[in-house]
């Protein structure tokens, strides 16, 4: 959130650098934290003190500029740019941000290099809040049908899974954004909050998030949700995604496609929020064929809270010695996905959905 309290936003520029805010000791403590080099902004990304997909790739532009400023030859720009891809391996935005940085600067002199980065990594960020609210924009038409199909008696009940929202982006969020947009537009929403273990992004992050908007929400454990959509209680499930194949497979936190295969079963429509940069369409196809990050067994051996006297901290819940693995995402095939909400609209699933809205990227 900027210093000032008037927006929502989750890294902007400050001194000779940017300041994000921390997310690793949300929601107990707001703090900022300060990247001004290349492996301060790699450090973020590794600690997820920055995290979601479109943050991480903002996040590793600014790195590359920063980088540049102290060496811009090839040699630096190709190394700086290899450590910050390799930062974290899933969410393609990453790879997106650094190759389109990698565009500009070696489409200049060496001495001009750093600030044509610097100030392409600011258009970045400033591109990702406009993205994100066309995406809420066409998404908010989803909360509209629910209500209708419930006769107009609110509140749509929808379901999400991780944290999607302004702190995962720039601004706004994907997901979350759409459930911002329908909230601030009178329509009456309820959203169910997959705590989404082993980070709890969603009883940490998302929680804070609806709060401080005001949007009515309750937290459920992850196994809670194919319960809710089989009683009936759940209208809409929304998440995001951190890369989608050219066939409309999207792979999203951990947990996503157990949401995905009990809407299926309850005909309960299942929605993908995204931008564009988040299709990696060199891909014909997710399942099997995406690099799923591996986290530390820490993370699921261990749950982060906040002790009596105000503390951030993580405590044990597994026996010492314990063996814990940790995947951080799955892939949902698009089979099980209704639909992908991007900042061009609505589009199937599938390929002729992506290129239909994406026509320029046809066989890329
Ligand atoms: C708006 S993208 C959010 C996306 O990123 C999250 O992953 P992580 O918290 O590990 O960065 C999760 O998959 C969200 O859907």
């Amino acid at each position: 959130m900027r210093v000032d309290g008037t927006s929502y936003r989750s890294i902007w520029r400050s001194g000779d650098g940017v300041t994000v805010v921390d997310q690793t000791r949300l929601p107990h403590a707001f703090t900022t934290f300060d990247i001004a080099t290349e492996a301060a902004a790699v450090d973020a990304i590794r600690r997820m003190v920055v995290r979601g997909a479109p943050l991480i790739g903002v996040t590793g532009a600014y790195g590359l500029a920063f980088a540049l400023r102290e060496d811009a030859s090839d040699a630096a720009l190709d190394a700086a740019y290899g450590r910050l891809l390799a930062s974290r391996p899933t969410a393609v935005n990453l790879r997106w941000a650094l190759d389109r940085m990698l565009r500009a600067v070696t489409a200049v002199a060496e001495n001009a290099r750093h600030e044509t980065a610097l100030s392409l990594a600011d258009a970045l960020a400033e591109e990702d809040v406009a993205t994100n609210e066309a995406i809420a924009t066409h998404g908010v038409a989803l909360v509209r049908a629910a209500l209708e199909k419930k006769g107009g008696a609110g509140p749509v009940n929808i379901l999400t899974h991780c944290n999607t929202g302004w702190i995962a982006c720039v601004d706004w969020g994907t997901a979350l954004g759409v459930i911002y947009k329908a909230h601030d537009e009178g329509l009456p929403v309820h959203v169910y909050v997959d705590e989404t273990r082993p980070r709890n992004q969603g009883a940490s992050l998302t929680t804070w998030e609806l709060a401080a908007h005001g949007v009515p929400h309750t937290l459920v454990a992850d196994n809670a949700g194919g319960h809710l959509m089989q009683e009936g209680s759940v209208d809409l499930v929304l998440v995001g995604a951190d890369r989608v194949a050219a066939n409309g497979d999207a792979c999203n936190k951990i947990g996503t496609y157990l949401k995905a295969l009990a809407a299926a079963d309850n005909g309960v429509p299942f929605y993908v929020a995204l931008p564009a940069s988040t299709v990696d369409w060199s891909l014909p196809k997710g399942v099997g064929a995406i690099e799923i990050e591996e986290r530390s067994a820490e993370e699921v051996t261990h749950i982060a809270g906040v002790t009596p006297d105000g503390a951030v901290t993580r405590v044990r819940i597994a026996p010492e010695g314990t063996k814990a693995a940790n995947p951080a995402f799955d892939v949902t095939p698009a089979r099980l996905i209704s639909g992908l909400i991007t900042e061009r609209g609505i589009a199937p699933a599938s390929a002729e959905g992506l290129a239909g809205l994406f026509p320029e990227q046809r066989g890329a």
